[in-house]
């Protein structure tokens, strides 16, 4: 069996984490896991786990490290005999730490992208929440305004997307991310991405994949190849 391959991405709040994941996940078959999905989900669906985080996940501030370790490393034990990537998790060195005692990381991808670019993106951001599929009324707009293309049911915006909650979410991210990064770059895992476009970030993010997984994507969402990467 090939060895497993275990990533972590990371970036500001609509840099770009889910839609990139989702193309690494289908082009390079890894399992992907979203800790922001899972606590809304687990949220909506009234579990246990969700009666815990819900407060913090409406308000759209971090769950306590203890509890979000707590829900996350044994979703990712059940993994285990997988290659993974991981969106929203670790978002604090103690988090970092945690994971680290579990599992060994291969690759840390970070995107940068510019607070001007993050905001008009988020403010755009509309989703499907039974299903978690997000559209952007500008780079992937729904087929019907305002409906999911498959079930046809109605989009909403997260109250953490809004304006004001924007602005303080991104201002803590800075301030929690930076030692993760640190930690990551310590251990020479840590690749950075910047720009404002998805589609031209893509090809290097794929690239970087081939050489670490030595396997060609499935998938190429694009239509030209880079000649060197990041
Ligand atoms: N205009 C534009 N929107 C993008 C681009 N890439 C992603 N988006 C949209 O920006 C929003 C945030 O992206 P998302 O992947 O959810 O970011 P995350 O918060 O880091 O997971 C979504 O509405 C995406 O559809 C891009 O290159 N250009
Ligand atoms: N690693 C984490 N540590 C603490 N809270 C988290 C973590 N991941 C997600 N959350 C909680 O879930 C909410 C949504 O997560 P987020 O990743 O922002 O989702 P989305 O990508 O849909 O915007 C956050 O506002 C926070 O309350």
């Amino acid at each position: 069996m090939a060895k497993l391959f275990r990533a972590v991405i990371m970036g500001p709040p609509g840099s770009g984490k889910g839609t990139i994941s989702k193309r690494i996940a289908q082009s390079f078959g890894l399992e992907y896991l979203s800790s922001g999905h899972f606590l809304r989900d687990s949220v909506a669906a009234n579990t246990e786990a969700g009666v815990l985080v819900k407060s913090y996940v409406d308000r759209g501030i971090l769950v306590p490290d203890d509890i979000i370790t707590r829900l996350m490393l044994p979703r990712l034990e059940q993994l285990s005999a997988h290659s993974w990537l991981l969106d929203g998790f670790p978002r604090t060195l103690v988090q970092a730490q945690a994971l680290n005692r579990l599992v060994q990381l291969d690759l840390v991808i970070i995107l940068n992208v510019p607070y001007a670019t993050l905001t008009e993106r988020l403010s755009h951001r509309w989703i499907h929440p039974p299903s978690g599929r997000v559209y952007n009324m500008g780079f992937n707009p729904p087929r019907v305004q305002g409906k999911d293309d498959v079930t046809g049911e109605p989009l909403v915006q997260h109250d953490d997307d809004k304006p004001e909650a924007l602005m303080a979410r991104l201002r803590h991210y800075k301030d929690v991310a930076k030692p993760v990064m640190d930690l990551y770059k310590s251990k020479g895992i840590l690749y950075s991405f910047s720009g404002t476009d998805t589609d031209r970030i893509w090809p290097y993010i794929s690239s970087l994949l081939v050489t670490k997984l030595h396997t060609q994507p499935t998938d190429s969402f694009q239509t030209h190849t880079p000649t060197v990467a990041e």
